[in-house]
């Protein structure tokens, strides 16, 4: 598959890992004490390696002392970024720059719809069963799918049919490709979907096959998720780990950039140029809509999505007060699946009190996710629009996705070019993030090192009154669940699949 979207040539002569791990300059001695043994193992090979050589400080730290500029270059370093400042933003000629971006995938195809599905409930990062039952993995997940590929297809229908995010993601590809260009520093775009096409593994293929020497790994989630950035990133460990020709692939991952000027400002543009289509602006109801995901991920397994979320909001927020712009706003969670608790409040649920409580005016502000999707598509702009029409909600509306708009692509642009390793602006911060910068494995060590089993909705039952009772009541009521599930797809009856929301 080509997932190549700009090549440009320059020979190959990688040796030795570098992790690239950025690190704010007063941390590195703390988090090298609470790093895992792992990590530690890693930080001495970085010391010999890398050119950075230090930890990313953990997370919860860093969330606790919440601003932290990351990426200043210890004087060392500086010398060994002076030392090949040349040519071109700091790369010698056997250089080869490659940035993957790491996105969702959506179905392009009605047919599309339950294999992606499958794909979706078959990773684990999306639904964490105990390890006794992690067998049962692959089956529920074709069950659930088959079950809920029906309402799905439903929704892909609406929107023409299938999903525009592989095309939207291409384009923002090319876009990202020609400011680096532009910027002076060519380099190979690759788009990297989890659950469907271009496929993470094959963008890591031409990875390979174009000998890539550094590369940039961007999430296209501004705010980090263990089920989304982090599920990518656990998938290109593997890979990293299990293919000779990628283990010595130099590499920087930009974990979250929700915080980056250039982001923010482009949203504040998109709420700011859609306020004035209602009768009264200043009354306008801004309702940050974000993709939910279980409170546990928060919770239990220390997924940093909410605070990023929260941060986000607030950021944006400013800069709306900044221009003299000070209408009310609320963060909601939409997209629940299963009947397990999400994140609170609820999309559905506010806006039902927002009507009640008198709002007439909304303007729905997608926050998650930059691309136009099916949620912006169907779930909001068909599904909330219907929900609030109904709760005398008269004035409704939506902010568009950033898809490729240009200050936001100049902006990502500029981290990209801020988080290779070997180019100048490594001197000035590169993130100010609640996730800071660092390869794939630190990050996954300091986020979700134990990838902890959270309660899923077949373990909701606790009959019985001693832990291994329970353990083998969760273990019975799944079975008795997926027995049900699957007479259910055979027959195409489905009235536990609706209870457990997943229909
Ligand atoms: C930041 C964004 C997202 C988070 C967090 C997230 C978590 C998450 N999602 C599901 C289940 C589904 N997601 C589906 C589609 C979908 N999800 C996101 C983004 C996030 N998901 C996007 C952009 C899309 C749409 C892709 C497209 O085709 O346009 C779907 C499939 C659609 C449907 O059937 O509703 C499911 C299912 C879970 C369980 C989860 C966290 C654990
Ligand atoms: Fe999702």
């Amino acid at each position: 598959m080509q997932t190549d979207i700009g090549c440009h040539t320059s020979t190959a002569s990688c040796s030795g890992r570098d992790h690239a791990v950025l690190h704010p300059p007063s941390q590195p001695r703390r988090a090298h004490q609470q790093l895992s043994r792992k990590a530690r193992r890693q930080h001495v090979a970085c010391q010999a390696q890398s050119i950075t050589g230090q930890i990313t400080p953990p997370a919860e730290k860093l969330a606790r002392s919440s601003r932290v500029a990351v990426n200043q270059p210890e004087p060392a370093q500086q010398d060994e970024l002076r030392g090949s400042s040349s040519p071109g933003q700091g790369q010698t000629a056997e250089e080869r720059v490659g940035v993957l971006l790491l996105n969702l995938g959506g179905p392009e195809t009605l047919n599309d719809v339950q294999p992606f599905l499958f794909n979706l409930f078959r990773d684990p990062d999306i639904i964490r069963l105990p390890q006794g039952i992690k067998w049962i993995q692959p089956t529920l997940a074709w069950v659930i799918s088959s079950l809920r590929a029906p309402k799905s297809m439903e929704g892909y229908r609406s929107i023409g049919g299938g999903s525009p995010l592989r095309k939207i993601t291409e384009e923002q590809a090319k876009a990202i490709a020609a400011q680096l260009e532009a910027r002076g520093q060519p380099a190979n775009v690759y788009v990297a979907m989890r659950y469907w096409k271009p496929f993470t593994e094959d963008a890591m293929e031409q990875v390979k096959r174009d000998k890539v020497t550094r590369l940039v790994i961007l999430p296209l989630y501004p705010q980090f998720s263990i089920s989304t950035s982090g599920s990518s990133l656990r998938l290109i460990q593997e890979i990293f780990e299990q293919d000779e020709g990628l283990k010595d692939l130099k590499h920087t991952v930009i974990p979250s950039w929700y915080q980056r000027p250039g982001y923010v400002t482009a949203m504040a543009d998109l709420i700011q140029r859609q306020l004035p289509t209602f009768p009264h602006a200043p009354s306008v109801q801004l309702f940050f809509s974000a993709h939910g995901v279980p409170l546990s991920y928060v919770e239990e397994a220390g997924d940093p999505y909410r605070e990023e979320m929260q941060e986000c909001i607030k950021l944006i927020m400013q800069e709306l007060q900044r221009r003299g712009i000070n209408n009310p706003h609320t963060l909601a969670y939409q997209s629940r699946v299963g009947p397990v608790e999400w994140l609170r409040p609820y999309t559905d649920e506010t806006i039902r009190n927002l009507g009640a409580s008198g709002t007439k005016s909304m303007l729905a502000v997608p926050i998650s996710f930059v691309s136009e999707h099916i949620e912006t598509l169907e779930e909001i702009d068909v599904e909330y629009r219907e929900l609030a029409e109904s709760v005398g909600i008269e004035h409704w509306g939506r902010v568009p996705a950033l898809n490729t708009n240009e200050v936001f692509i100049k902006d990502l642009s500029l981290a990209i070019l801020e988080a290779l390793p070997s180019a100048h602006k490594m001197a000035q911060p590169l993130l100010d993030s609640l996730v800071p910068a660092g390869d794939v494995s630190t990050l996954l060590d300091t986020y979700d090192r134990d990838r902890r089993a959270l309660p899923q909705p077949m373990l909701q039952w606790n009959w019985g009154w001693t832990a291994s009772a329970e353990t083998w009541n969760g273990r019975l009521a799944m079975l008795a669940i997926f027995v049900i599930l699957l007479v259910e797809v055979a027959t195409g009856q489905g009235a536990l699949g609706r209870w457990l929301n997943i229909t």
